[in-house]
């Protein structure tokens, strides 16, 4: 488990994005690319929404399934408005900051 982390989002988007103009009949991604993005935007939420139900159940397992599928559905909306997982990392880089008071400065207020 030691050697899994989380550069398998940037390999897995690799694959999304090597399925776009791909067979819709062989690949799921390539069937959710030509459904459009509203489509692939209400899988997201649909998979958010299970991922709360499961946390909220204490079902660790199935949480961490529904997350992989929110991760998942997520990529490949970013990959169909052409957002590189490299913009989300650097904003989320840029929050962690170098220290407490760097990581309050720079966190957009809720
Ligand atoms: N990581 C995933 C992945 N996670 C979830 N899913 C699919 O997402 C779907 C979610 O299940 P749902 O029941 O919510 O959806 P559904 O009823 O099948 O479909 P809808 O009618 O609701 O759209 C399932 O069909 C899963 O197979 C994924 N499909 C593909 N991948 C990876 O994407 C890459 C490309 O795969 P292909 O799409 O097969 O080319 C490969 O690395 C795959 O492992």
């Amino acid at each position: 488990m030691s050697d899994i982390d989380a550069t398998v989002l940037d390999r897995l988007f690799a694959t999304v994005q090597s399925r776009k103009g791909a067979d819709p009949e062989s690949s799921y991604t390539a069937k959710l690319f030509t459904k459009g993005r509203a489509k692939i935007a209400q899988k997201v939420g649909e998979e958010a929404v299970e991922s709360v139900i499961e946390a909220m159940r204490d079902d660790r397992d199935a949480l961490a399934s529904e997350s992989a599928d929110l991760l998942y559905h997520l990529l490949v909306l970013w990959a169909d408005a052409g957002l590189k997982p490299d913009e989300v990392w650097a904003k989320l880089d840029a929050r962690v900051g170098t220290s407490g008071i760097a990581e309050k400065a720079s966190r957009p207020k809720d």
